[in-house]
């Protein structure tokens, strides 16, 4: 994986439809979220059709930037932990236990939207991730996600 390869590109194909991150999914937001250091980096520019109130994006919108982000990443340190490359198998993937998010200020929708994620920890099949969002370097929202691996018998 080189350092412009984002994390959700090298998701299989059946774990590629989350309205969030899969980029087979044609009406989802298809995040790409890359390593910056120990950081990870997703920008999105929001639609006009995002809008809460008119000039700012809707809080779930931001909610669900920050949930793929965490996801993603929480993929992304696995693979880091164990020097693995994100296209080896058997793939890591994870899904969310738990979605915090603290809205600061109001997130302008007319600029990009820039989520930069910190693992707070690994522990088994969970990762924490704390994120920050920010739009024209202000800070606008912060979250906090438990990602854990997706069983393999997911919603049986
Ligand atoms: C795969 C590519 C798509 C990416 C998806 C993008 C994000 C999404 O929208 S995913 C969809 C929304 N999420 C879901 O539908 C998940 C529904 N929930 C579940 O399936 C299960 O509850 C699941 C898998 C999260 C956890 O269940 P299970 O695998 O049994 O976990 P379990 O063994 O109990 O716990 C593992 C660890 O996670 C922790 N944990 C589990 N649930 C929570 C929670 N809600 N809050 C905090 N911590 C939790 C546990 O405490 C445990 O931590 P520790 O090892 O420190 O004790």
């Amino acid at each position: 994986m080189t350092a412009m390869d984002a994390f959700q590109d090298h998701y299989p194909d059946n774990v590629a439809h989350c309205y969030g991150c899969g980029r087979l999914n044609p009406h989802g937001h298809q995040i790409k979220t890359i390593w910056d250091g120990d950081e990870t980096v997703t920008v999105y520019q929001p639609e006009p059709f995002h809008t809460s109130v008119p000039g700012f994006a809707y809080g779930g919108l931001i909610a669900s930037l920050i949930d793929c982000h965490s996801t993603g990443t929480a993929a992304a340190a696995m693979y880091r932990q164990e020097g693995r490359d994100m296209d080896s198998l058997p793939a890591f993937r994870f899904v969310t236990a738990s979605l915090h998010v603290d809205f600061l200020k109001p997130t302008p929708i007319d600029a990009p939207v820039e989520i930069r994620g910190r693992v707070q920890e690994i522990k088994g099949r969970k990762v924490v991730v704390r994120t920050e969002v920010r739009s024209g370097g202000v800070l606008t929202a912060r979250g906090e996600v438990v990602a854990v691996q997706m069983p393999e018998n997911f919603g049986a």
